[in-house]
């Protein structure tokens, strides 16, 4: 299959500055925290706090806001209903990848979006549903509240008395008075879309600033058992719901939503570590570097570090490596620069990827985390509705490292139709004995952004458009397509998260058509529109030497990334999103390739002081 490139039907107008405002930009060799004047034309593209892009038109009830409905009048079907009928648990493991690979997607994601107003962790601050999952009074009035209902035939949860479960819409332009009276919504992300490590630095300069140590171009740290972790949050209460003392860790890091699973944690961390390891060997290095310097040319290696791993090692597991090759996302074998950055490629993360396709990826989540001791033998394994929103877990005894040696040793859920229940009967269970259901949610996500609907997603991306419920069998099994056609009163009202998810795989990749297709879009995007993107050498004041950018191809992996930061890894297989076998054996850590940073040493000479930069 080839993919076209993908037009925009409605793009974001380019002076669309509400509500941040005009950005004057200069050139400077370093990113901003919040995305801003990377394109220098259109200084407010990927920018934080800006709507996401958009490949179909609008589908609202009344063109503006409210949640769609049938075309024939009524409502569509129930999302907790979808959810049980095409979603249900079937423990289908991955042959090939492990569970790094799925975390790792979740890192990859949160450093691309995040939904305006909503805590995609903790309780929301709104009360559209209570916490014995009854309907609060906002559910009626508060134009934000779209509380999931559960169907009086629930098994699980009617039987418990649940009526619903709380559900707040994203924070869109309207609400924050920047679209005309009789234009549709849009909805905001507050990150910046590139992939620029926004959930480790923070995605605007107060949040980078409150990160900062100010010391050695060091990230604040708390050094608890000789080991380091990010700084406390001051709401334990609010942003570690669970835990049981306000003295509990509970982390700030560029991202709130950190603390919402163990997996998450540790990968959070193992970046802010990163940071820290190659900011103290430049500073040896060059010990006349002041800590401006320090910090900004640290981040600058590990953003390129981490997308050198993201587009080489993780995404050809989820796109393939010859889709990759085939649309120009990877330049397997260059030697030198690739000069493919284009200003007129917006990166605005597309709300088509960020609302359904790639969170087709839940249905790689397993239950139950196992840990692993350094021979590699089951030692444990803790189940992920006893750790939403708790930390401590992970600075417990070893657990740090079993759990990471976990992620590297069991295997991905297989990406299909099946969702692990704890994430579908148990999320965010809070101590209670059932919680809520992330494909219910991702199913009212997708009708509160007003998505449009499968079959134009799929004229979109220039795959055959289906006009019946028959014509979706191309890509949708005939048992699926009956569900399907009981759910849905016509085959306009198909939604694309629900259907996507539904696509038969493509032949070795890990989804279907339209999701590749929109995937494939979207990572094309994100590099080609990224004017600091690492291959890039147009710019000599912003790009690598040539022998700097060859070591950042050769040192970084995943391997190495986790065994340098993990509290006391000894060994790792090389391709550490695969299982362990024959042919990706351990190795011991200091014989995996590293990044030598010793080709940022200068002299005194030749240094650049940061405040000639500006
Ligand atoms: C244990 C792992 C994970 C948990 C508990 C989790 C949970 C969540 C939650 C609660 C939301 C917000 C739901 C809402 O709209 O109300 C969300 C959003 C999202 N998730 Fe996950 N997720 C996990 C892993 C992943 C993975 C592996 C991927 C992809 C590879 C992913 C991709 C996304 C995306 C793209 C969004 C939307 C982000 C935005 O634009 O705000 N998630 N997830």
């Amino acid at each position: 299959m080839d993919l076209g490139k993908i037009n925009d039907v409605n793009p974001t107008p380019p002076d669309n500055t509400c509500p941040i405002g005009p950005r004057y930009c200069s050139n400077s060799r370093y990113r901003s925290s919040d995305g801003s004047c990377n394109n220098l034309q259109n200084p407010t593209w990927g920018m934080a706090q800006t709507p996401y892009g958009r490949l179909t038109m609008y589908n609202y009830a009344d063109g503006i806001s409210a949640m769609p409905i049938s075309l024939t009048g009524r409502q569509l079907p129930n999302p907790r209903e979808i959810s049980v009928s095409l979603f249900p648990d079937k423990q289908l493991i991955d042959p090939v990848w492990n569970l790094n690979a799925q975390q790792w997607g979740q890192v990859v994601t949160h450093d691309m979006s995040l939904t305006a107003g909503v805590a995609q962790s903790h309780k929301d601050l709104l009360t559209c549903c209570d916490d014995n999952g009854q309907l609060a009074p906002d559910a009626a009035f508060n134009p934000s509240c779209a509380p999931i209902i559960v169907p009086p035939n629930d098994d699980i949860h009617a039987a418990q008395g649940t009526q619903c479960f709380n559900f707040v819409r994203t924070g869109t332009t309207r609400d924050r008075g920047c679209t005309p009276p009789h234009a549709p919504a849009q909805q905001i992300s507050i990150v910046s879309s590139y992939m620029d490590l926004s959930m480790v630095y923070g995605a605007n300069d107060l949040q980078a600033d409150e990160l900062r140590s100010y010391v050695g171009g060091r990230l604040k740290t708390l050094v608890r058992g000789g080991r380091q972790w990010p700084p406390q949050d001051s709401n334990v209460s609010l942003t570690c719901e669970s835990a049981l003392s306000p003295n509990e860790p509970c982390y700030l890091t560029g991202d709130l939503r950190v603390n919402q699973n163990p997996q998450l944690a540790i990968l959070q961390i193992i970046l802010l570590r990163e940071h820290n390891r190659i900011a103290d060997v430049l500073s040896r290095l060059n010990p006349f570097w002041d800590d401006e310097t320090v910090y900004h040319e640290a981040r600058r290696i590990h953003i390129a570090e981490i997308q050198h791993i993201n587009y080489y090692e993780y995404l050809p597991i989820f796109l393939g490596f010859e889709n990759m090759v085939r649309n120009k996302l990877i330049y397997p074998g260059a030697t030198s620069y690739v000069n493919d950055y284009d200003p007129h490629v917006n990166p605005t993360i597309l709300d088509e990827h960020a609302t359904a396709a790639f969170r087709h990826f839940h249905t790689l989540i397993r239950g139950y985390l196992q840990m692993i001791s350094e021979n590699r033998k089951l030692v444990g394994a803790v189940r992920l509705s006893d750790w939403f929103n708790r930390p401590i877990l992970i600075e417990t005894n070893d657990v740090f490292d079993d759990l990471t040696r976990g992620l590297t040793a069991q295997p991905q859920h297989y990406s299909d139709q099946f969702w692990d229940s704890e994430i579908t009967q148990y999320f965010f269970r809070r101590n209670k004995t059932y919680g809520e259901d992330l494909r219910a949610a991702d199913i009212q996500r997708g009708r509160d952004h007003g998505l449009g609907n499968y079959i134009s997603a799929r004229a979109a991306c220039n795959l055959p458009v289906p006009n019946t419920f028959e014509d979706m069998l191309d890509f949708i099994s005939p048992e699926n397509l009956e569900i399907l056609r009981s759910l849905y009163e016509t085959p306009e009202d198909v939604e694309l998260v629900v259907a996507g998810s539904l696509e038969r795989n493509v032949p070795n990749l890990q989804t279907g058509p339209t999701f590749l297709s929109i995937m494939t879009e979207q990572f094309y995007r994100t590099r080609v529109g990224d004017r600091y993107f690492y291959e890039n050498g147009k710019d000599p004041e912003t790009a690598f030497t040539p022998s700097q950018l060859e070591s950042i191809r050769r040192g970084s992996s995943m391997a190495r990334l986790l065994c340098d930061n993990a509290d006391n890894i000894q060994s790792m297989q090389p391709r550490a999103f695969q299982q362990i076998s024959d042919s990706n054996n351990l190795v011991a850590c200091a014989d995996l390739p590293t990044i030598d940073l010793s080709l940022w040493q200068e002299t005194h000479a030749s240094s650049h002081h940061i405040s000639t930069l500006w």
